[in-house]
């Protein structure tokens, strides 16, 4: 399951220096899953779903899972199965009771690998091992998150049993990320779910056009018929082009900028600027305000808005970029931090 978060615009000469993460916490807080909340059951299309069976207010934390198996995005099929079998006999049971609905993948080279570990073994009894690292991979392939470490540069594929019970809408009411910081992987609630509506999640980036999130999907096996898959709207599908356009123009903007900073000029920053307010003007009109996309598009205005001194504003969209990082992500984030240093320096060149 990829985290979905719309791409980020770089702006890394302006980045402010993260020093929360310098402590990785080794063990993390207590896992919890707020069963009190929230039940799995049984739906008509979309198997098992998880469902809220009292108020969940905005923000709540439902979530706060360790995972049972982490991997190197570049594991295969033997270090998955090698890890699942060393796995205490309950969470074995939690791994090969979740969902499977990939498709065998086309490389089989792990599989004369396997054949030669096992003596060139031909008999039923490697075929039905075959079967089982078969079944084990397309387990993995439909409930594995994305896990970044803290300083974004590797990434692993982490399975985190109760979390994966999480169905996918393109409007989610729930949003999950895995927190380096804490070693967890959390579900915050992105406004208030009422009891009996099940709790939902985006597994890709939903500023995507629908045609390319059709096409994402696949790799889960379904076609979304959330509303906003099946609306007859097509000013909806518009206006997430038009968001996906932004994101690609305020990132090439950026590029273009480090190559030529010295020569970057102020109507260079109003230009950026200006993407940058209808990105935010659209995710508005979109209903996605309840997401940290809008607080990615805010942190980027802060940064626009300090070099262009619109410092009054720019305390304003860095105390929503505050707003949306505690209510997606927690207080423990790494996000979090970054964005009460990006306060502090709004408020500061505020004083100036
Ligand atoms: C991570 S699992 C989610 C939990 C799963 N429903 C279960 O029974 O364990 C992902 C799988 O759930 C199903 N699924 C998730 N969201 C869906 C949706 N919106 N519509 C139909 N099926 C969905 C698909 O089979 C998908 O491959």
């Amino acid at each position: 399951m990829t985290i979905s978060r719309a791409p980020t615009p770089d702006i890394s000469p302006l980045t402010l220096k993260d020093t929360s993460g310098e402590a990785e916490a080794e063990g993390g807080p207590e896992t919890f899953v707020r069963t009190d909340l929230y039940e799995e059951r049984q739906t008509p299309e979309s198997g098992i779903g998880a469902f809220a069976t009292s108020l969940i207010s905005s923000g709540t934390r439902i979530f706060c899972e360790e995972s049972i198996v982490m991997l190197p995005d570049y594991a295969g099929q033997l270090e998955l199965h090698r890890m699942v079998k060393a796995l205490p006999d309950d969470k074995q049971k939690m791994f090969w009771n979740l969902a499977a609905s990939s498709k065998p993948g086309k490389a089989v080279a792990w599989i004369d690998l396997l054949r030669a570990s096992c003596g060139d073994d031909e008999s039923d009894t490697f075929n039905n091992l075959v079967e089982e690292y078969e079944r084990a991979w397309s387990i993995y392939e439909t409930n594995r998150f994305t896990c970044r470490s803290l300083d974004g540069a590797s990434k692993s594929l982490g399975m985190f049993p109760m979390c994966a019970r999480i169905n996918h809408s393109c409007a989610p009411n729930v949003f999950h990320r895995y927190s380096p910081s804490i070693n967890r992987l959390t579900i915050h609630a992105l406004r208030d779910i009422q009891p009996g509506e099940e709790l939902l999640t985006s597994y890709i980036d939903i500023c995507h056009p629908t045609v390319i999130r059709r096409q994402l999907l696949k790799h889960w096996g379904f076609r979304c018929r959330c509303t906003a898959c099946d609306s007859s709207d097509d000013e909806e599908d518009h206006r997430r082009r038009r968001i996906e356009d932004l994101f690609n123009k305020m990132a090439n903007r950026e590029k273009k900028r480090e190559r030529n900073e010295a020569k970057w000029t102020e109507k260079d920053y109003e230009r950026s600027f200006a993407n940058v307010s209808k990105a935010i003007k659209l995710l508005e009109e979109e209903g996605m305000e309840e997401t940290d996309t809008l607080g990615v598009v805010y942190a980027a205005a802060v940064k626009l808005g300090l070099k262009l001194r619109r410092e009054e504003e720019a305390v304003e969209w860095a105390q929503k970029v505050v707003e949306i990082e505690v209510k997606c992500l927690g207080t423990d984030s790494k996000e979090y931090q970054t964005a009460l240093q990006l306060l502090e320096t709004a408020k500061s060149a505020r004083q100036k």
